[in-house]
């Protein structure tokens, strides 16, 4: 059974706007799901939808088993949710505001593990400061804490990363692994391509309140998976030779570099036409690299034309 289970989930807000249009999405326990999706696209809508805060127009969701709608507190409790914005009492200390959390969920008090979760996210220092006193940076953090205060089976990460330095963005992705082999469930939403490269197991793509396809990320990034073939030339180039006219190729770093961009699983890759017309046409290279193109490179492909 899955833990999350969206079935023909459907949003329209009240002013017409359809932020969902029949979502099916099933997350198996214990994953780390990456949505992502240009602005707009319905990202949040649908974790506000899966945690129970935006009303669906219609559709089921059931979290472990749990009606969203009929059986909420259930529901809920199984998950912690890191909304896009900060939201916190300016004059509540660390401690306790992750233990208030803790106490609203029915949790009883347990000191070694709140100090662990503090430590974990380096909050631990700051314990008794108030709230008003943190960088942004902390108050994230906190915000972190505080969804994770009452030990959820899920955790929602809005964007954990927008607008986050760099040190904060490797202790939220070193959590998030952490989580994972705790056996805690990690959906999260971003725009940064590179976010979910590095951490999920699977990927959604979401637009126009629509799921464009749901792969497992390895796959999608082989099976979608353009190359490039970088050759670095003798002599610099000005020009393409004319018989690779109209071929996917750029010059760069002054005509020193000639990147071919193909797709690997081609019947033909044109690789052994454009080094015959290479030497044809007399160009030398002295060295050649490939690499496989990045799922930021996938992603524009399948937004991009949409947009
Ligand atoms: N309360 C609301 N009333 C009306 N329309 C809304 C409301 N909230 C969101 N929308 C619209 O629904 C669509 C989906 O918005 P949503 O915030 O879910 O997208 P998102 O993918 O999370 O975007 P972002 O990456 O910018 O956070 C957008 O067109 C948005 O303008």
């Amino acid at each position: 059974m899955p833990i999350i289970d969206c079935v023909a989930v459907t949003k329209r807000y009240a002013n017409g706007q359809l932020a969902l249009d029949a979502v099916d999405l099933a997350i198996d326990k214990g994953e780390i799901f990456a949505l992502l999706g240009p602005n707009g696209a319905g990202k949040t809508t649908l974790i506000g939808v899966i945690c129970g805060t935006v009303s669906m127009t219609s559709g089921a969701v059931r979290v472990a088993g749990a009606d969203i709608q009929r059986d909420f507190r259930a529901a809920r409790y199984r998950i912690g949710l890191v909304p896009q914005e900060i939201a916190l009492d300016i004059f509540a200390t660390v401690r306790g505001t992750v233990s208030f959390s803790r106490r609203l969920f029915g949790r009883p008090p347990d000191p070694a593990f709140l100090e662990r979760l503090l430590r974990d996210l380096s909050l631990w220092e700051k314990r008794d400061s108030r709230i008003i006193e943190l960088s942004g940076g902390m108050k994230r953090r906190v915000m972190i804490a505080k969804a994770l205060a009452h030990e959820p089976e899920v955790l929602f990460l809005d964007e954990p990363t927008a607008g986050v330095d760099v040190n904060l963005r490797r202790d939220m992705w070193a959590l998030v692994r952490r989580l994972r082999e705790g056996g805690v469930t990690v959906i999260l939403t971003t725009h940064y391509i590179e976010e979910a490269e590095e951490m999920a197991d699977r990927v959604g793509v979401i637009d126009n309140g629509r799921i464009l396809l749901i792969e497992d990320k390895a796959q999608l990034m082989r099976k979608l998976g353009k190359r490039r073939l970088a050759l670095v030339l003798h002599r610099p180039l000005r020009a393409l030779p004319a018989s690779l006219a109209g071929w996917p190729i750029a010059l760069e770093d002054g005509g020193r570099r000639l990147v071919y961009s193909f797709d690997a699983s081609a019947d033909d890759t044109g690789l052994s036409t454009l080094l015959r017309r290479l030497a044809e046409a007399g160009v030398d290279f002295a060295d050649l690299e490939t690499t496989a193109s990045s799922l930021e490179d996938i992603f524009v492909d399948l937004v991009g034309g949409a947009a």
